[in-house]
């Protein structure tokens, strides 16, 4: 976990800033009640595309809707313990991560482990046939929304040309229920390092969703929510922000379920200007600028919205809270790179190469104690401990809710960090030897240092959470 850097404390100086000019009154924002709102939308807010619910297949809303009716039921979503400037905060929505088996996805210093859905090659046990059935809807809307992408991406020409010609026509009328095949080769493709060849696989990696993170609440049970500070866009759900952790330039797909149609606009003749607070809505707004005016989309249940291409970077988004409880459903490229189960069974089992632990010798020794290798191994240590285990136990037994999919990996990784203490300490045992000369001595023990102190100032940071 990284303590607070320059680039926040850089962001807190900008806010203060925008909030200063401000002063005492609110910018402006247009819903579609306002003159000006579609040309807002098509000229600042283009790469935002809703599809409405009436143009989703029955089955998609369906489905979708049973499988949050079912996590909900079976108590599968968790309120968060984020961190924010160094402090905690529990965030209003509950939420619940599926997506590719082995893939996780770091928000606000809280790493999330997905509950695997049905993959090919998998074998997952779910703890309930329901929840099994569940996670099955979610990556069939994967698919429906990967394909709804690329289209809509297509449509508005940010597909880029070169090496398009070739690229196959997707079919509209293709079932929603793509093969999850489909799936399972996207997953085996999933490495960054995997440069695209063309535009087209380009196209597809910035639309293949690696997983969801799903949110859920209701406002009733919610009496403390943050207003909207820069608009008077009203209650927040989801403060302004950017999705983290993202491949560059990936769209993120939105799936929306409030549990009520809501009734026709009863509050209008109190509220003549602005968005109807019964409505729940996705707020938009130019990242760092208060020239243009915010956008509040109003979303009913089984409305879809896109942020294509780098919306999401050069814009905020918020989510506006409405009166019925609602979910949603938020598919995203995680950039995964150091993010997998398989990537850091890799980072341990290379660091545990300089374990020499024959069974013939009385006791284990450390095959090198060059200082590349010792901060190599020291470094997969806290990653292993601070980025995977603590943060697993952090969240409880949260995810045996689901399947014990984790329960393994786990055990194997707590393993390993045993194994990486005791030639932590086989370290310090070599460092109190006299044989080694004095400048050596000197630099291991300098590469060591800080290390060690990062794990220390670590373990009291969880400590005290
Ligand atoms: O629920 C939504 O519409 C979006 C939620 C969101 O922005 C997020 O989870 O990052
Ligand atoms: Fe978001």
């Amino acid at each position: 976990m990284k303590r607070r850097g320059a680039g926040e404390r850089e962001k807190d100086v900008k806010k203060r800033k925008l909030l200063d000019e401000l002063g005492e009154s609110w910018l402006p924002y247009l819903t579609p009640k306002d003159d000006g709102f579609h040309q807002l939308w098509k000229t600042k807010y283009s790469k935002l595309v809703l599809r409405t619910a009436e143009k989703i297949p029955k089955e998609v809303h369906e489905e979708v809707q049973e499988a949050f009716l079912t996590l909900q039921k079976h108590g599968c979503f968790f309120q968060d313990l984020v961190r924010i400037k160094g402090k905690d905060f529990v965030t209003p929505v509950s939420r619940i991560l599926i997506g590719n088996p082995g893939c996780t996805y770091k928000y606000l210093n809280t790493r999330l482990f997905s509950v695997p859905w049905p993959v090919e090659g998998y074998e997952i046990n779910y703890s309930h046939p329901e929840i099994s059935k569940a996670c099955k809807a979610l990556i069939k809307l994967n698919c429906y929304l990967h394909r709804e992408s690329i289209q809509a991406l297509q449509e508005q020409n940010l597909a880029e040309t070169k090496g398009m010609e070739d690229s196959p026509v997707i079919d509209r009328h293709q079932d929603y229920a793509t093969s999850i095949t489909e799936m399972g080769s996207i997953l085996q493709d999933q490495s960054p390092s995997h440069v695209p060849e063309n535009d087209h696989s380009h196209l597809k990696e910035r639309t293949s969703y690696n997983l969801s993170l799903l949110n859920y609440m209701d406002p009733q049970q919610m009496p403390f929510l943050k207003q909207e500070p820069y608009f008077g866009m009203g209650k927040m759900a989801v403060s302004w922000h950017h999705d983290e952790n993202l491949v560059e330039g990936s769209t993120v797909a939105v799936y929306s379920y409030s549990c009520e149609e809501p009734a026709a606009d009863i509050l209008e003749e109190k509220t003549p200007s602005g968005r109807d607070p019964a409505v729940w809505h996705v707020g938009l707004k130019v990242a760092w600028d208060i020239k243009n005016p915010g956008l509040a989309v109003p979303l009913y249940p089984g409305d879809c919205y896109f942020m294509l291409d780098d919306l999401n970077m050069t814009h905020q988004h918020c989510v506006l809270a409405g009166l019925p409880p609602r979910f949603s459903s938020t598919h995203r490229v995680a950039e995964c790179s150091q993010g997998t189960l398989p990537y850091i069974l890799d980072q341990c089992n290379a660091a545990l190469q300089n374990l020499c632990a024959d069974t013939h010798l009385s006791c284990p020794t450390l095959k090198s104690l060059d200082v590349d290798d010792i901060k190599r191994v020291e470094e997969t240590h806290n990653e292993v401990e601070f980025e995977w285990l603590r943060q697993f136990w952090f969240q409880g037994k949260r995810y045996r809710k689901c399947t014990d999919w984790w329960d393994k990996p786990m055990a194997a990784l707590d393993e390993f960090w045993r194994k990486l203490e005791l030639m932590t300490s086989l370290l310090l045992c070599e460092f109190r030897k006299e044989e080694q000369a004095e400048e050596q001595r000197n630099e291991r023990i300098s590469c060591l240092l800080p290390i060690l102190e990062e794990r220390q100032e670590l373990r009291q940071d969880w400590l005290a959470r």
